[in-house]
């Protein structure tokens, strides 16, 4: 069995609370409160900021050139293509550039990136790519699932960003992560196996509480 495999098994139960939570339900059928949006949004494209450096420190540790060009791809498509829908669904908000980049992180932000960036600056790349695949796996399995809807993709405001995550090309950039994984997999005993698996898991968890934090629009709950 690959690796894969035995981490979708783990995390089945985790992804299919993804699913049916009501922030994600709502971009499906269209009901989502834009404010919980708007939300959700300026953390995501903070996150997505934290995000692209694990890939600039994924080529640092890549062990040859073809996977050094591809974490350089990668972080190329979250700042100017996944990124470039957040920009314009901040337009459509009235929010600038400036107050985007200058927004805060929630603690749930905070957590999520400072973990990964964390596991990825003192890890290997095994442990890298454990932290950052369930962001790329869960999303595409949420944009598919969304975009079997009717017309779901097309409603006005919110199908943009179903196409966006059901795409072939970011499915193709999360398959090669699944990949990726997979090789560095071989030949790891079981200790190292479960630390990987543990990773994913921490993240998968992280994953679900970002739709939680973004429903709730949750910041620190003290006002200093
Ligand atoms: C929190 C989160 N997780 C995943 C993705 C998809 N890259 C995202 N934009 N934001």
């Amino acid at each position: 069995m690959k690796f894969s495999q035995r981490l979708v098994e783990k995390v089945v139960p985790l992804w299919q609370k993804n699913h049916v939570h009501p922030f994600v339900q709502g971009i499906g059928d269209g009901t989502l409160e834009k404010e919980k949006f708007r939300f959700y949004m300026i953390q995501d494209y903070l996150f997505l900021i934290d995000y692209a450096k694990l890939f600039a420190i994924g080529a640092v540790k890549a062990k040859d050139l073809v996977t050094m060009g591809k974490f350089a791809a990668l972080l190329d498509a979250t700042i100017n293509e996944e990124m470039e829908l957040h920009r314009q669904y901040a337009n459509r908000f009235g929010i600038s550039l400036n107050e985007l980049e200058a927004a805060k992180p929630s603690p749930t932000t905070l957590a999520y990136t400072h973990y990964m960036l964390h596991v990825s600056q003192n890890g290997t790349l095994a442990e890298l790519v454990s932290s950052l695949l369930p962001c790329m796996w869960s999303y595409w399995e949420i944009g598919k699932a969304l975009n079997e809807r009717e017309g779901a993709d097309e409603h006005e405001f919110y199908g943009e960003w179903i196409k966006m995550y059901a795409s072939d090309d970011f499915g193709k950039l999360a398959l090669w992560c699944i990949d990726l994984l997979d090789e560095l997999a071989v030949g790891k005993s079981e200790s190292e196996l479960d630390t990987l698996e543990e990773i994913f898991l921490n993240t998968t968890r992280f994953e679900y509480m970002f739709w939680e934090m973004s429903y709730n629009e949750a910041m620190w709950p003290t006002d200093v």
